[in-house]
């Protein structure tokens, strides 16, 4: 039977080393507490670090087999790699960065390397355990190389890969020395998911920035295969907190806690210990509204819980600091005989005690200055049983994108923080709940197991796609088809297309030149007196002529408008083509490229094109629809024709392409054997205009295209002309044909 393996640096369970021995306890954390609910389903595992470090094998041995029998495979981490991989790398270079910390942020070379290694140490114990149809889910920050070290190993694979925080804008990035291999890591997965659009969107901008790779509706067209990126806001397991809300354990711990307080408004405040959840200004907030609003006297308490959390951190230390000496300056400056304003707990607390506290809060003050998601808004809302309760959520965690019933505040303005907390705290009922079952609907509709069916739905889904495609392929057996179907055929065509086909893109086309290997290939092929090979490009004649005019091959230039038979002399495709009109269209491309930095006009015979691979990714795209439309609208009522490329808009005569002057190689009697090979759309005319069994090949990952066969890349293209020509020397044509 086939499994789920998640992933993630921490485990569910946390293990403790006390006076007795060891312990183990469920781990804080929104990854955690949120997935918890669902690794348990049939053989499913779940690998990860047990939060301390165990060196010796004996304690290991007993932390393995005590978390096997909850379905944990424990990956051991020592001192060094928590000091390197986890505090340092992930906690110190990634998290700042990813929360719009910079400032933060350390670049240490070690740390690199730890966390290459650990990624590395979590890859092999993936492989132990993975068999072929496992699905394989990785999760976090701390595994963002992972993805792609599992695909080197195990290329079919399903990986589903998901950000519990948020992916910054890719200035972030681009700050960061090793952002371009942390993409490459990611995307090794088959789908990537975010909490947010907001999220995906900045990667998908550094994926294209960084990367170069672009994207069709969130799908990113990579070599081998299309990886998929979307959002799929994570839910909470809603039944256990309604639950909770209602049972006897939690509604006894309620009441002692409201007979300790007696009579006053309560506010909640939940976090892990982090510079991110902007406790410091919560704090503030509050005592503002004690100096403000001075009727809350002894009629409200904060109440504050603050997790432990990576507390060797030097910023998480200082911010430990902070907390303490604001939280003791406010209380006692405000605080009576009878009433203390802010109760401080510095510990994580039992779930139903947790519980106890959601059911007892008039006000969640949840004001992170970034936060992924932040479950505890949704817990909150899980827990008001009587839908009473106000949540005050920052714009700035990701659950704002779901809950717009909640009082939204920016976590920065201090003001607008004083004057939500007063409206919360007098908010009539009705509106309470109107607002709260609103939101309930939502987090029990969305909880965390209809997250994880949509997110293995949509990687299912991901891997279907793939192999549609992968029946396009030019696979062995369609190969070896080819190469038999050239060996046996007295006469055979062979038309190239020359940059992205015969040769990879380059920023520069001057500098596309072929290479010596290339030129060997083609001239051994058009040795061979059965075969007629023809580059049929877009280029315009002087280069071709250039760069290959000194092989016996036919030329097809500037998209079918010249045509050179080999040894012969360069003619028009038609007498009588007009080339006035560059006059008119040449100042808007001007205009063009004066407004887009890195792009450039090439002006050929007969055409004019405006190339923008080395513009601004967004922009380029931005200016070619514009151009687009400008020149549609100019070249109406001519017979001019705007044709877009990878990366380029050309101009010229409708009425003559590539596939117009390929039929004229094709004669009134076509060769037995035809190949045409091409990447772009340009190509889709030669492909078109070939009889049905003509081997027509598209190089590159896009599916959509006429032709027969798809083969991956500009290698693969050059591997299979080789092996037309080995076949001439292994098995001699007369033997095949007989
Ligand atoms: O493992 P730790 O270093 O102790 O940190 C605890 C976890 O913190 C982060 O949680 C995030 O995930 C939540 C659920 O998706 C989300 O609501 C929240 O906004 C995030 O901050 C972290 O991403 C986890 O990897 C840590 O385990
Ligand atoms: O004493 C506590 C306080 C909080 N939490 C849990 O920690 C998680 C915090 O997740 P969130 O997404 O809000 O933030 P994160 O810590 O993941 O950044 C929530 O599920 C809380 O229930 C906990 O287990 N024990
Ligand atoms: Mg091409």
């Amino acid at each position: 039977m086939s499994k789920t393996i998640i992933i993630s640096n921490r485990l569910p369970t946390k293990v403790q080393r006390t006076a007795t021995g060891l312990t183990f306890q469920p781990s804080e954390g929104g990854l955690a507490t949120g997935l918890g609910s669902i690794y348990q389903a049939g053989d499913n595992v779940w690998v990860g670090w047990p939060g301390l470090s165990v060196d010796e094998s004996a304690e290991q041995d007993q932390v393995r087999e005590q978390l096997s029998a909850d379905s944990m495979a424990p990956v051991f981490l020592s001192e060094a790699e928590i000091r390197d991989f986890y505090e340092g790398f992930s906690n110190s270079t990634l998290w700042p960065t990813f929360h719009y910390f910079p400032q933060y942020a350390t670049y240490e070379q070690a740390h690199w390397d730890a966390y290459v290694a650990v990624n590395e140490k979590f890859c092999q114990a993936v492989l132990e355990l993975a068999g072929p149809d496992d699905t394989i889910w990785v999760q976090d920050y701390q595994l963002l190389l992972l993805p792609e070290m599992l695909r080197r190993e195990r290329p079919e694979a399903t990986i589903g890969f998901f950000l519990h925080i948020p992916f910054p804008s890719y200035e972030l990035l681009r700050g960061l020395p090793w952002g371009a291999e942390l993409l490459r890591g990611m995307l090794g997965a088959d789908l990537i998911g975010f909490h947010t659009f907001d999220y995906m969107q900045h990667f998908l901008s550094a994926v294209s920035r960084l990367l170069g790779l672009s994207n069709h509706n969130g799908q990113v067209e990579m070599p081998d295969r299309p990886v998929l990126v979307d959002a799929f806001p994570m839910g909470i397991d809603y039944q256990r907190y309604a639950e909770a809300a209602i049972s006897k354990a939690v509604q006894h711990h309620e009441q002692a806690y409201r007979e300790a307080l007696g009579d006053t408004r309560v506010v909640l405040s939940i976090d892990r210990l982090d510079y991110s959840k902007g406790i410091a200004q919560r704090l503030h907030a509050f005592e503002e509204l004690l100096l403000q609003h001075p009727e809350w006297h002894e009629r409200v308490n904060l109440l504050m819980v603050v997790v432990p959390s990576r507390d060797r951190v030097a910023q998480y230390a200082a911010l430990k600091e902070e907390i303490d000496e604001l939280v003791g300056r406010i209380n006692a400056q405000y605080r009576t005989i009878s009433w203390n304003p802010i109760h401080y707990f510095y510990r994580s607390f039992p779930f139903d005690e947790l519980s106890a506290l959601y059911c007892l809060a008039d006000v969640a003050l949840v004001t992170p200055v970034r936060d992924g998601m932040n479950l505890v808004a949704k817990e909150f809302i899980a827990s008001k049983a009587n839908q009473r309760g106000v949540l005050i959520l920052s714009e700035r965690a990701g659950a704002a994108q779901e809950l717009a019933e909640a009082l939204l505040i920016n976590p920065t303005d201090t003001n607008q923080m004083v004057e939500s907390l007063h409206e919360a705290l007098r908010l009539p009922a009705e509106e309470q709940q109107a607002r709260m079952t609103a939101m309930q609907q939502l987090v029990r509709q969305y909880d965390v197991f209809a997250w994880t069916r949509l997110f293995m739905d949509r990687l299912a889904y991901s891997k279907i796609k793939q192999q549609t495609l992968a029946t396009d392929v030019l696979d062995t057996q369609a190969q070896n088809q080819l190469r038999h179907d050239y060996a046996v055929a007295e006469r055979r065509l062979l038309l190239f297309d020359y940059d992205g086909t015969l040769v990879r893109f380059t920023h520069n086309p001057q500098h596309a030149r072929p290479d010596q290997e290339l030129l060997k290939l083609l001239g051994n092929l058009a040795a061979d007196a059965r075969n007629q090979v023809v580059v049929i490009s877009g280029r315009d004649r002087t280069t071709l002529e250039r760069w290959l005019g000194h092989l016996p091959i036919d030329f097809i230039a500037e998209h079918g408008v010249w045509l050179r038979r080999a040894g012969g002399s360069w003619h028009l495709f038609q007498e009588g083509l007009r080339a006035e009109w560059k006059r008119d269209i040449r100042p808007i491309l001007d205009q063009y490229v004066s407004r887009t930095p890195g792009s450039s006009i090439e002006e050929k015979d007969y055409s004019l094109v405006w190339h923008y691979r080395r513009a601004d990714a967004g922009l380029g795209a931005l200016r070619a629809r514009d151009l687009l439309n400008h020149l549609t609208f100019m070249t109406s009522n001519t017979d001019l024709h705007v044709l877009e490329g990878k990366k380029v808009l050309e101009i010229k005569h409708a009425g003559i392409h590539k596939g117009t002057a390929a039929a004229q190689w094709l004669g009134p009697e076509p060769p037995p054997f035809v190949l045409a090979l091409g990447d772009d759309r340009t190509d889709e005319d030669t492909f078109a205009a070939l009889p049905p069994e003509a081997y027509t090949l598209k190089v590159g990952p896009t599916p959509r295209s006429l032709a027969r066969y798809a083969v991956s890349n500009v290698a693969h293209v050059r591997q299979l002309l080789s092996s037309l020509l080995q076949i001439e020397t292994i098995v001699p044509p007369a033997v095949l044909s007989a």
